[in-house]
C-alpha cells in the first residue's frame, strides 16, 4: 500500500469498550428510572459520540426523531452518563487480540501512527496510559476536538496537514462507516475492519479500499505490501 501515516479509529478497532460504554449507558439509564438494554443492543448505539449514544439509550432504537428527546433531557442525561463513563472507563475495556505487538512493529517500522475517535477527548489519555500507547501516537484527535467528527473528512484532513503528509499518503483504518465514509470523504484509502460496532451491517458493504478480519493480517499487509 505505501503509505507513511496510518490513521486509527479506536473505539471497535484498536479497543473493545463496550463493556464499560454499555455499563455507563445503564447506570445513566437506572438513575432516570428508564428501562436498561443489554449489551449487544448498546453495542449497536456506539459509534457517533457519546451524545448520540445517550440519545438513543434514552429512546431504545437507533433512529432518534426530531423531538423525541428534548434538549434538557438529553443535557441531563449525557452529563450523567459522562460521569458514570469516568468512573469506570478502564474496568472491562481490553485491546482486541494481537494490537498491542501491531502496533508496536508499525511505530517500529517507521510508520506514523494517528488516533481519531468519535470518543470525547477527555477519556483518551486514561485509556492509552492503560495500555501503555500513549507515545505511540503523533495526533490524537477526540469527537469533541474540532467542531466536526467523523463521517465528516475534517478530522482526517486536519491531522494530514498537521503532520505534513499528502492525503494519497495516509490510509484511515476503522470498525464502521464513520471511518469509511470520512475516508472517503477526503480522499484516503481505507480499511475496514470486520470484528468492531458498525451497527450490525457488514463493513465490507461500504467499499473500503481493504478490509480484514482480524489485526493481525492488517499488520502483515501494512509491513509486506
Ligand atoms: O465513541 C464513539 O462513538 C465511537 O468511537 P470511535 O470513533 O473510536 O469508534
Ligand atoms: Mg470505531
Amino acid at each position: 500500500m505505501n503509505k507513511q501515516l496510518l490513521i486509527f479509529d479506536f473505539d471497535g478497532t484498536l479497543i473493545d469498550s463496550v463493556p464499560d460504554l454499555a455499563d455507563a449507558t445503564n447506570i445513566m439509564l437506572a438513575q432516570l428510572g428508564k428501562d436498561i438494554y443489554p449489551l449487544a443492543t448498546i453495542r449497536n448505539w456506539v459509534g457517533n459520540g457519546s451524545r448520540m449514544l445517550v440519545e438513543r439509550a434514552l429512546v431504545g432504537k437507533i433512529e432518534v426523531l426530531a423531538g423525541e428527546v428534548t434538549q434538557a433531557e438529553a443535557d441531563h442525561a449525557e452529563q450523567l452518563f459522562l460521569e458514570a463513563y469516568s468512573n469506570i472507563e478502564t474496568s472491562k475495556t481490553v485491546a482486541y487480540p494481537d494490537v498491542d505487538t501491531g502496533l508496536q512493529k508499525l511505530h517500529g517500522a517507521g510508520f506514523t501512527l494517528a488516533l481519531v475517535t468519535n470518543k470525547p477527548i477527555r477519556f483518551v489519555p486514561k485509556i492509552l496510559q492503560s495500555f501503555g500507547w500513549q507515545g505511540l501516537f503523533s495526533e490524537v484527535l477526540g469527537g469533541d476536538s474540532l467542531s466536526t467528527k467523523k463521517p465528516d473528512p475534517t478530522p482526517l484532513l486536519y491531522v494530514c496537514d498537521k503532520l505534513g503528509v499528502m492525503q494519497d499518503k495516509a490510509v484511515m483504518i476503522g470498525d464502521s462507516r464513520n471511518d469509511i465514509l470520512a475516508g472517503q470523504r477526503a480522499g484516503i484509502d481505507t480499511i475496514g475492519l470486520s470484528y468492531g460496532y458498525n451497527y450490525g451491517q457488514d463493513i465490507r458493504e461500504l467499499n473500503p479500499t481493504e478490509a480484514f478480519d482480524d489485526f493481525v493480517t492488517l499488520v502483515s499487509f501494512l509491513l509486506h505490501t
